[in-house]
């Protein structure tokens, strides 16, 4: 097997930047590009596996196909790259996500962007953007977050999932682990002593697309159990996008100070039959949208492009 290495060849890597059973998640400089990117290296999940799925999944989202122009006639064309087609059942799940990804051009700015996905020495990697700025996780474990700062964390992950279930896709795994923050580019970061939550410096954006499925798909892979509701366990994929609503209002709850959050048992029954315990530092207004959002009837849950337009976060007189 050759023993160049494609992530050698044009990367330097910086650092390690998280660690699970996935694998392991590094900074690295483009050697080309001179850009800083995060790249994941996992195991190469075995064929037809629902770990390849996922890594399939993840790769095929969002990437598939792409707006370019010409240099020779100036003019603009849609270009699809796909990669080698893997043997087995996984290759006609790809194919509707290929069916998807067609619907879907282009970047935004509450989703963590995909640059590019490789095989080598039986690992896989992914390209991604690097997020300064760490985890909505590891901003928490410093503390619950101002009210302020939930309502522009609310604002830009309401922006990320309206634009992802416009496009009949579903994240399936929001969870504060999967939102990693980026400082405004430009503005100085804010030193530590300073009030870092400051003129809201930070951009919010969902990662981890491993879990992405489209609307009508007859399977999904289980986000984590913290944030599951319960009609997804019950087999009712009737309101996918309401489940990320759901989740989404349990990491609010979580970002402001009311986790940490049951796995199961009681405490995990009773916030699924819409009881959220009672968080300190929060208005009624938002506690009141958030008990919304973990409603046990989806249908009652505001949909993602509803949330974004809510009074709360436009204050009346605000640009
Ligand atoms: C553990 N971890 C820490 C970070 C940096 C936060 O300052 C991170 C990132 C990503 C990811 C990631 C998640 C899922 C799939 C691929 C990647 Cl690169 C994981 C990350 C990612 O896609 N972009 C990141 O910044």
């Amino acid at each position: 097997e050759s023993n160049i290495s494609r992530y050698n060849v044009e990367f330097i890597e910086l650092g390690v930047i998280g660690r699970g059973e996935f694998g392991l998640v590094t900074r690295c400089v483009n050697k080309l590009d001179g850009c800083v990117y995060a790249l994941k290296r996992s195991l190469r999940p075995v064929a037809g596996s629902a770990a390849e799925r996922a890594a399939l999944t993840e790769q095929r989202q969002f990437a598939l196909v792409t707006r370019c122009v010409n240099k020779l006639d100036g003019c603009v064309y849609a270009l699809k790259r796909s990669l080698r087609p893997v043997a087995g059942s996984a290759a006609e799940r790809a194919a509707l996500t290929e069916v998807y990804a067609h619907a879907v051009l282009g970047k935004h700015a509450h989703v963590v962007r995909y640059y590019s996905a490789w095989a080598e020495d039986d690992h896989m990697i992914i390209q991604n953007e690097y997020c300064s700025g760490g985890s909505l996780q590891q901003m928490m474990e410093k503390g619950p977050l101002p009210e302020s700062e939930l309502l522009l964390l609310m604002a830009h992950v309401a922006d990320g999932l309206a634009y992802i279930h416009s496009l009949q896709l579903v994240h399936m795994d929001v969870k504060p682990g999967n939102i990693f923050v980026c400082s405004r580019e430009g503005e100085p970061a804010a030193d530590s002593d300073d009030d870092e939550y400051a003129a809201n410096t930070h951009i919010y954006k969902i990662g981890d697309l491993g879990h992405v499925t489209c609307v009508s798909s007859p399977r999904v892979e289980e986000g984590d159990c913290r944030y599951l509701t319960r009609e997804i366990i019950q087999e009712d994929l009737a309101h996918l996008t309401k489940s990320d609503i759901f989740a989404f209002g349990l990491t609010l709850f979580e970002a402001a100070g009311g986790g940490p959050l049951p796995k199961n048992g009681p405490a995990w029954q009773s916030i699924r039959d819409g009881i959220l315990p009672e968080l300190p530092n929060v208005s009624r207004e938002f506690y009141q949208l958030l008990t919304k959002m973990i409603d046990p009837d989806p249908n009652q849950r505001p949909s993602a492009s509803r949330l974004r337009k809510h009074p709360l976060l436009h204050p009346a007189g605000s640009k």
